[in-house]
């Protein structure tokens, strides 16, 4: 300890004092949340005819739902802290020769949907790391198998042995091309001529694209022709061999001032339609594979194609950590937050995730560290052969974590041994996917595999700089925007419902509070019950002048409002001193509501409907392309409709009841209703109305390509019509 002391900090842990002002919040509130369910089953007991017994009876079980999601939440809040690294002392402790090596994988899966000069972006952005180029491998997985992806890609290798060199000389923080050029960049010689360079590459890979084949006129060299060649007639996105093309060799291929190019590998894993590929898990299991028998690093950093990195010095933040001697040896993974570029000011789809990357994320991080969220995330190759104190042999020696390799990457055997273990047949009866590597079995194989490696001992920590480490894409239409919840909703139920389910085996493995936090997550979609009970049911006995809820003289009503108003309060704060602006909090809560009846109640279906067997659905891949229209709706904060979605139906259903209801109620209140009983339903049905807004607009007063289509709107009609003629013809007594 003496020896250590003298050397400057890399790393410091403070703890943060609103702990306790969390611990007393979450125990007042506690108190109140029973009080309210003792009132639901209070008035259940009390009620005189049936239709009050179950309406009681289903707002019981929609505030217990509630107060479920309400209380897991609060187990985030529980262990505050504050970490902050010193990457400025990295050279002092240690020298750049004992970095360890960096194997970073990169997955994209389709060129139409994954644009490949995005994706070229993202690579030449970690490939001019700060970084000893020796010791840097990036993995390019090509899920797509496309010929388009690796042309970008060879194209990159060229354009790199420039842009590296560029960006070192002129000290450039921007280091995705892209983003360069977009920036407020020095215009100088320099910067024209690699200008003209750049967009001269993305004109020949844009061209590729947009014809859709790699031509004869666009091959250079003999074995650029053999790589191509391997795209045979029958070759498609379903059924092709394995491809291992590598691009750069480090030592070998050198930038134009002769410094050697960092290892760039494009790896497109054999598929066939009988194996099943288990998705990005899948992909990130092979990437694992090859990078062990070509580099081994033992630092593992994985990125979406889009997931560009913002910070050249990263991997200093990383090697703080891992450097540290005061960290646990059991740190697993160092994550960084998704952050996103291009979001509208208001955020209006929610797509920051605020409180999911970055509020509870910091929670965790006082606890046994933040859950992994699929990108941006620097793991120890160690922790994917089990437990730090229970290791887990691979098949064969080659793929073990300390195998040491001996030979160049482009040896005869070495290539070999990557094919083989890029066959899709080869996990059969492994390990791979159950106790290796990524886990299979949900559609969230991040938040899957981070939870499964926490609960075998590892930890992780959480690093969120001021700079952005890593930026990605976030979606632009609302139709999107769901689309992407809803196939998380159904991956986390996934894991929900599981054997390993956190509430029994996660509490298990890794405690109460980190247990609570993984169900919070796992159950992340059941808001969608209560959300669309409270969407619908109050709205309809208002309209029939039917009161449910406590009249406002009735000292129950100060429950209610204490706990609307302490819920809303807070988490408004929350989002407000975490950084975020109120405007976007606003629009995070209208999405949360959004959601709740659209894409966590479809997500939710989706899942008992695959469990009944009727359906399976795939990894629906977000789509990163941008529409020129579509983009300057976005752009203004203009939701964007458009599509014939089912989605929108009980969405847009739910818009016009409420509306009616809230109208309804109050023309009833001034005809000599009976303000008092039903004041906090005409409330919720005013609060639903300002948040739909959008809604009504893009149904009724819009006349761009992103309305409401029309077909939508009337089927809503109908329904709004149906539920209330059903509701004003059940008996009321
Ligand atoms: O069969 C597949 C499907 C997807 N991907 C890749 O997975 C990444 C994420 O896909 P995207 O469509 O962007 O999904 P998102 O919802 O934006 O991704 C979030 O959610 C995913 C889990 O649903 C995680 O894998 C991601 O890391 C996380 O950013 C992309 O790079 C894809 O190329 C594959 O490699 N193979
Ligand atoms: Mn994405």
């Amino acid at each position: 300890m003496e020896a250590t002391a003298a050397k400057p900090p890399l790393h410091t842990l403070t703890f943060s004092s609103a702990t306790v002002v969390n611990r007393v919040f979450a125990a007042v509130c506690s108190c109140a949340v029973l009080a309210l369910l003792y009132q639901d089953a209070l008035r259940a007991l009390n009620s005189t005819t049936f239709l009050s017994f179950s309406l009681s009876l289903t707002f019981l079980f929609a505030d217990l739902l509630l107060g479920f999601m309400w209380a897991t939440g609060q187990c985030f809040r529980m262990r505050l802290v504050h970490r902050h690294v010193f990457p400025e002392n990295l050279l002092k402790v240690t020298r750049e020769e004992d970095f360890p090596a960096m194997d970073v994988f990169i997955c994209t899966a389709d060129p139409d949907k994954e644009p490949p000069m995005s994706v070229v972006n993202t690579a030449l952005s970690v490939m001019a790391y700060d970084y000893p180029a020796e010791k840097l491998s990036v993995y390019v997985s090509d899920d797509g198998g496309s010929a388009l992806t690796l042309f970008a890609f060879v194209e990159a290798a060229k354009f790199g042995s420039h842009w590296l060199p560029f960006c070192r000389r002129n000290n450039v923080v921007e280091r995705c091309p892209e983003a360069y050029f977009r920036s407020n960049y020095p215009r100088s010689n320099e910067t024209n001529q690699i200008k003209v360079m750049y967009e001269s590459m993305k004109e020949r890979v844009e061209n590729v694209v947009d014809s859709g084949k790699v031509t004869d006129d666009c091959i250079t060299n003999e074995q650029e022709r053999q790589a191509f060649n391997k795209w045979t007639p029958g070759f498609t996105r379903q059924e092709h061999p394995t491809v291992v093309e590598v691009l750069l060799e480090t030592g070998k291929d050198r930038d134009i001032t002769g410094q050697s190019m960092p290892n760039l590998i494009y790896v497109s894993r054999q598929k066939n339609r009988t194996s099943p590929h288990h998705f990005k898990a899948g992909a990130l299991n092979v990437l694992l594979r090859v990078s062990a028998v070509l580099t081994n690093a033992p630092i593992i950093l994985t990125l979406d194609c889009d997931m560009y990195s913002n910070d050249p010095q990263t991997p200093y933040s990383m090697l703080c950590y891992l450097f540290d001697t005061t960290i646990n040896p059991e740190l697993g993974y160092v994550q960084f937050p998704q952050r996103f570029h291009g979001l509208n000011k208001g955020d209006i789809y929610a797509s920051e995730l605020r409180r999911e990357f970055l509020i509870n994320s910091a929670g965790l991080n006082g606890l046994a560290g933040p859950n992994h969220v699929g990108t941006g995330c620097f793991f120890s190759r160690r922790v994917f052969f089990g437990g730090p104190s229970s290791f887990v042999s691979p098949e064969i020696p080659e793929l073990r974590p300390d195998h040491v390799v001996k030979k160049p990457i482009q040896a005869q055997s070495i290539l070999a041994m990557a094919h083989h273990v890029a066959d899709c047949k080869y996990e059969d009866q492994t390990n791979w996917g159950s106790k290796l590597g990524f886990r299979y079995g949900t559609l969230v194989e991040d938040f899957y595999t981070g939870y499964r490696l926490q609960c075998e001992g590892w930890r992780s920590v959480f690093c969120n700089p001021n700079r952005p480490a890593f930026l990605g894409d976030a979606p632009i239409t609302l139709n999107d925007a769901l689309n992407q919840i809803k196939r998380w909703s159904v991956g986390l139920l996934e894991v929900a419902f599981s054997k390993y389910s956190p509430v029994t085996f996660g509490v298990r493995a890794m405690g109460p509070i980190m247990g609570h936090c993984y169900t919070h997550y796992a159950f992340w979609p059941i808001p969608s019950i209560p959300l669309t009970i409270y969407a619908f049911l109050p709205q309809l006995a208002l309209l029939n002048g039917v009161s449910i809820f406590p009249k406002v003289s009735d000292t129950w009503f100060f429950l209610y409002t204490f706990l609307f108003l302490g819920t809303y309060v807070r988490d408004c704060l929350d989002f407000i001193l975490s950084g975020g602006t109120f405007q976007r909090w606003w629009n995070d809560q209208r999405m949360w509501m959004i959601r709740g009846v659209t894409s966590y109640l479809f997500g939710s279906i989706e899942l008992l409907t695959n469990r009944l067997g009727i359906a399976k659905n795939g990894f629906n891949l977000t789509s990163k392309v941008l529409d020129g229209e579509q983009s300057k709706r976005y752009d203004q904060g203009t939701f964007e409709f458009g599509v014939e979605s089912p989605m929108f139906v009980p969405l847009s259903t739910a818009a016009i009841v409420n509306l009616i209801a809230f109208f309804g109620g109050l023309v009833g209140v001034f005809r000599g209703g009976d303000f008092d009983g039903l004041f906090v339903q005409i409330f919720v049905a005013g609060f639903v109305v300002v948040n739909c807004w959008p809604i009504y607009e893009a149904m009724v007063l819009r006349t761009d390509k992103g309305r409401m289509p029309t077909k939508t709107t009337l089927i809503s009609t109908f329904l709004a019509w149906a539920l209330y003629t059903a509701a004003s013809h059940t008996p009321h007594t």
